[in-house]
């Protein structure tokens, strides 16, 4: 058995008339890993995923999974997909759609055991017309693992999950990760990247634009907020605040002051001695979704995106 990555995609572009939908996207994947990819409305990142399982042809670059091309790998039943625009029959009840893939397969588990994985037990004997919105993202998980894949592709698996089913389903792909395989999803909950994925790839504009685990990624946005009131403020604040010690931004909302400080502790001494009214102090800390922000805002500055490339 060769070792070669999971994933290797190499200088994908992809284009739909004028639109570069993906634009020269290189990226390994290792076996065993589990990647988050992250990216807003409109990014690329399913363009990404259809071409990395071959589903569509790139203008340039190549996609290789495991060595060979997309299609080996899934004749090879290597590979299992929940995908956006992927349909269940809905005549068939979400045993029977589970039980026509396993057939398919060489490898599969038990009908049984992927059912118990993706939760779906309780469902096994419903048509899929009548499935919930997160019941069906639930069979659709089912058939993905029950063809035993090495890899996992999913995109946006818990769109339409309520709070409790996107914990269950996380619990059950943990389960699943435990046994050494890679996972590759897409999703704009920003929170289970950060909880789940020990890498997080993050496109905007079709362009890769930060890859590092979730410390790294979140770390682009060091520093803290320092956030405080101050009800009648003097003229000439927002200058002074920016040039107090560690200040690399100051916004103001009504009464409210927030301050971007990369040392929180002496902006915090110098806005306390200059502005002795100043109250309801905050000191907040930068998150997944400050570091996303920041890294696929129009104006990123590029430096920031390189430092995580
Ligand atoms: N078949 C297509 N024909 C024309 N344009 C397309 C096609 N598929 C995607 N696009 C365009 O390519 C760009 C990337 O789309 P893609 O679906 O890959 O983004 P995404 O990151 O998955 O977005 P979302 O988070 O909204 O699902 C978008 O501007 C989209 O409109």
């Amino acid at each position: 058995m060769n070792d070669s990555p999971a994933i290797a995609l190499h200088g994908l572009r992809k284009r739909f008339g004028q639109l570069t939908a993906v634009d020269g996207v290189t990226l390994e994947i290792g076996r065993g890993e589990v990647v988050a990819l992250l990216g807003p409305n409109g990014a690329g990142k399913s363009t990404t995923i259809d071409l990395a399982l071959g589903l569509s042809n790139p203008d340039e670059g190549d996609a290789r999974l495991f060595g060979g091309t997309p299609r080996q790998a899934i004749v090879a039943g290597r590979v299992g997909a929940m995908l956006q625009g992927g349909a269940l029959l809905p005549t068939l009840t979400v045993r029977q759609s589970i039980e026509l893939v396993a057939a398919a397969h060489r490898h599969p588990l038990p009908v049984d055991e992927a059912m118990e994985r993706a939760k779906v037990t309780d469902i096994a004997r419903q048509r899929v017309a009548k499935l919930s919105g997160g019941q069906m993202q639930r069979a659709r998980f089912a058939v993905a693992v029950v063809s035993n894949p090495d890899l996992l592709i999913l995109d946006e698996p818990t769109a339409a999950m309520d709070v409790e089913a996107r914990h269950v389903f996380w619990e059950s792909m943990r389960a699943f990760t435990e046994e050494g395989r890679t996972v590759v999803f897409a999703t704009h909950y920003l929170d289970e990247a950060d909880s789940f994925a020990d890498r997080i790839v993050i496109l905007n504009r079709g362009r890769l634009v930060a890859d590092g685990t979730p410390a790294e990624v979140k770390a682009v946005v060091s520093g803290r907020v320092v956030s405080f009131a101050l009800d009648a403020a003097p003229a000439g604040l927002h200058d002074r605040l920016a040039t107090l010690p560690g200040v690399r931004d100051v916004e103001r909302r009504g009464e409210r002051i927030s301050i971007q400080t990369a040392d929180s502790d002496a902006t915090l001494r110098a806005v306390l001695a200059d502005y002795p009214a100043a109250h309801d102090v905050e000191v907040i800390s930068r998150t997944m979704d400050d570091a996303f922000l920041a890294l696929t805002h129009d104006a990123a500055e590029p430096a920031l995106q390189e430092a995580l490339r």
